[in-house]
């Protein structure tokens, strides 16, 4: 059987705020701090153990990797940093208030901004200051790879290449994977690993910081999935 251990980074300031978050690099609130400490203190207590992490290149999912691999003891693990792995881009929504942007735009059109599988929502202009191409961590990216605004799909197609060229290698050499990611790169790995349907996957919500463990066949079909609370 294969290991694989997916968690939502802790709660962070703009999900406190309850702003559309994306690609923007905020920090943990202290909640956010505790429940990647009570995710780290679960996993051990229920004596897990990996060879391997993954995680994107922002720091609420970072840091709280950190946490896991520090209440673990786990500090030594290798840590293979993915921009693949980051939130979905949120485009030009990235930033505003959830609820005032429901009361401009209708409900009805957030949910499908947040929801829907394949509507992007309104993407960034080139120039925006919230452009990510002059950020350093992506200079090294085509400027094709580079998202000014993605839905689930988009970054269903992001993760995957890191999927079947990283991940799924090291879990079928025997690699009990963790890997600690976002809302959205976390439901288009469970989109593909569960086959779940492109209307199905609209209902399908992943907390902050709860473990989900994915038992894996060798073909790393999923045998069953539970969350660690
Ligand atoms: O703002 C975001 O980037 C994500 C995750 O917090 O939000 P949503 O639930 O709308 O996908």
């Amino acid at each position: 059987m294969k290991q694989l251990v997916l968690i939502r980074h802790g709660e962070s300031a703009w999900n406190l705020e309850n702003r559309f978050t994306g690609w923007a690099d905020v920090d943990l609130t202290p909640k956010g701090t505790e429940q990647a400490l009570a995710a780290g203190e679960n996993l051990r207590k229920a004596g897990y153990e990996f060879d391997v992490a993954y995680t994107s290149v922002l720091r609420r999912a970072i840091r709280t990797l950190w946490h896991v691999q520090d209440t673990m003891d786990l500090m030594w693990l290798p840590v293979v940093h993915s921009w693949r792995l980051n939130e979905r881009h949120y485009g030009a929504l990235t930033g505003l208030n959830k609820a005032e942007t429901a009361q401009q735009y209708g409900d009805a059109q957030v949910y499908i901004w947040r929801r829907s599988y394949d509507v992007r929502p309104p993407l960034l202009e080139k120039g925006d200051k919230r452009n990510p191409q002059n950020d350093p961590r992506y200079t090294k990216l085509n400027d094709s790879d580079i998202p000014l605004g993605e839905c689930l799909k988009d970054n269903v197609e992001r993760v995957l290449p890191l999927w079947n060229e990283s991940i799924a290698p090291a879990l079928k050499a025997g690699k009990r994977v963790l890997l600690v990611a976002h809302g959205n790169s976390i439901r288009s790995l469970i989109k593909y690993l569960d086959q779940v349907s492109d209307t199905d996957i609209m209902e399908i919500n992943v907390p902050n910081g709860i473990p989900l463990v994915y038992e894996l066949d060798d073909n790393l079909k999923p045998i069953q999935h539970f969350y660690l609370d």
